[in-house]
């Protein structure tokens, strides 16, 4: 299935905040995520990392399963940070996870995964590394559902935001109006008005959410000025 994201319909882009809890307390995911929930998130950024595509690990499909069953109604995004992002699609649409973002840098078959992805009855999100340039994306984009820029080098939150990554944004956006757009790493409150700018409407924020004491408020003023730019140019 391939989606037509050039055209300028009448699909009207929203802003979406997806807070990542890969630094919040992991003990406590449920608690956590319901809290982000209850202070205006309107889905769950799940960081899964292997240890081998990025130097880090996180947690798998048993533990989105897990979550899944004492969240029944959110939408899920699993990021998936791995090498052989095909050998999950079962095991995470099984977890009843919405989205299976994979990155471009992980497969030699982008249309294959895409097309699975599909099959097992998620959207599809493709990202790509800071490293990697945007036009390696354009055949592939009518594949996707949402293209996810990473603004920092996978593998870790709480890193610095690359603002030279905006070029991208704005690439995608100024070429395809209807496209989903995601930032993730080092988004917050400082940074949101260069991604908002750009274009971007998917919005994945960790360390600047969870370690705030007004959560609801920084997601709040994150949305406010992404609504602002999406408002100006329709
Ligand atoms: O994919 C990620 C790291 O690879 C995380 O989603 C991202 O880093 C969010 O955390 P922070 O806002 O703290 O950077
Ligand atoms: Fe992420």
């Amino acid at each position: 299935m391939r989606v037509n994201h050039r055209k300028m319909g009448s699909k009207q882009l929203t802003c979406k905040i997806g807070p990542s809890i890969l630094n919040a307390d992991l003990s406590n995911l449920h608690e956590e995520s319901v809290r982000l929930l209850a202070d205006g998130a309107d889905y769950l950024h799940l960081d899964v990392m292997d240890g081998h595509f990025v130097p880090n690990m996180t947690f798998g499909h048993p533990v989105v399963k897990c979550l899944r069953a004492k969240i029944p109604d959110v939408f899920f995004e699993t990021h998936m940070m791995v090498s052989n992002p095909e050998q999950w699609i079962t095991p995470m649409a099984d977890a009843k996870v919405n989205q299976y973002t994979f990155h471009f840098e992980a497969t030699e078959n982008v249309p294959l995964v895409c097309r699975k992805i599909r099959e097992a009855g998620m959207k599809v999100g493709l990202g790509i590394k800071p490293k990697t340039p945007v036009d390696v994306l354009e055949k592939y984009i009518d594949l996707a559902d949402m293209i996810l820029i990473m603004t920092v080098e996978p593998g870790f939150g709480g890193q610095s935001f690359m603002y030279d990554m905006m070029p991208k944004v704005k690439w995608l956006r100024s070429n395809y109006p209807e496209l989903n757009i995601e930032v993730d790493g080092g988004v917050g409150p400082e940074t949101i008005h260069p991604c908002a700018e750009a274009g971007a409407n998917m919005i994945v924020s960790g360390t600047a959410v969870i370690k705030s004491k007004d959560p609801k408020q920084v997601m709040e003023d994150m949305r406010e000025t992404v609504e602002k730019e999406l408002n100006k140019c329709c």
